[in-house]
């Protein structure tokens, strides 16, 4: 049985653990973790069933496969510290944004296997999509427990990592830019005098119903809006005002901004 280690218990590694525990993927005691102190891993392993290591080395030491899960700006200066022997034949699993594997290796071994995964923040639902990216020494029989572990808490893109910022910026991120767009449509009928609770429940479960939609009846976008935009109607006008004010170009700076963040966490 393959065991896995945790470096950082915060929220994306805690929802990996609650994600691979609710799909019955992996068994608690095959899980271990750390936090930034020895209390706060004792803590988040009671809560969560699994183990907790002393150490960050010790971590690493009872492993098959680390997932490191702290922010990179801590990665940055843990790994440096971390002896290098470590890391022999253990399979790394980063989700850090920005890091690349190239400096993974730098800042572990020059031969390490890395995977790089990009989750996002619905994966405790099991309903992330991970982007994944493998250094070239990874075997066959070490991607598919890759895929196996990731495909139980969501779908799973294999991606060539020059690739990896714009699935960042596209599924990464999108939970904060889609809540974002709740938001906003939520306290615009506030402003037209619905109460903020009963907006946001309709606009959510309006999404939720466009999205299945879009996706079980394979319709591209402007098919579905065609559909909703009745000749003369209100949604035209809607869209055409929403066109008019640059909805897609904010788009597109938004995930330029993005990537240029996750560039400058590269250098
Ligand atoms: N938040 C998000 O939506 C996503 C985050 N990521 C990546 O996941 C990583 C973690 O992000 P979050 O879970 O949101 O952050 P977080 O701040 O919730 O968790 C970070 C964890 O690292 C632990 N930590 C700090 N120093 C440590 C040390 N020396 N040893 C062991 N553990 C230590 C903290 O105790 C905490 O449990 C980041 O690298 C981020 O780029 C990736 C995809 C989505
Ligand atoms: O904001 C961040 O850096 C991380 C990566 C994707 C989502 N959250």
């Amino acid at each position: 049985m393959t065991k896995l280690a945790f470096l950082g218990a915060g929220n994306m590694n805690t929802g990996i653990i609650k994600g691979l525990l609710a799909s019955h993927t992996v068994s608690a005691e095959m899980m271990t973790l750390t936090a930034s102190t020895q209390e706060r891993s004792k803590a988040k392993a009671e809560v969560l069933g699994v183990n907790y290591a002393e150490s960050n080395e010790a971590l690493i030491q009872q492993a098959d496969v680390v997932i490191l899960g702290a922010k990179p700006q801590v990665l940055m200066t843990l790994l440096p510290t971390i002896d290098t022997s470590l890391w022999q034949n253990k399979l790394i699993i980063s989700i850090a944004a920005g890091l690349t594997i190239e400096q993974l290796r730098q800042m572990t071994l020059p031969e390490a296997k890395i995977v790089r995964i990009m989750p996002n923040m619905n994966i405790s639902l099991q309903k992330s999509v991970s982007g994944i990216a493998y250094s070239t020494n990874i075997t066959q029989t070490e991607k598919t427990l890759v895929t196996h572990l990731f495909e139980a808490i969501g779908s799973t893109y294999v991606l060539d990592e020059k690739d990896f910022v714009t699935l960042t910026a596209i599924a990464g991120c999108s939970p904060a830019f889609t809540a974002l767009y709740v938001d906003g449509l939520s306290r615009a009928a506030v402003a037209q005098g619905l109460p903020l609770d009963t907006s946001r429940e309709i606009v959510i479960d309006a999404m939720i119903g466009t999205l299945l939609n879009l996706k079980e009846n394979h319709l591209a976008p402007w098919d579905l809006i065609n559909q909703v935009c009745s000749p003369g109607g209100t949604t035209i006008q809607g869209v055409a005002s929403l066109e008019k004010d640059q909805l897609t170009t904010t788009l597109f700076n938004a995930v330029n901004a993005t990537i240029r963040r996750d560039e400058e966490l590269s250098q």
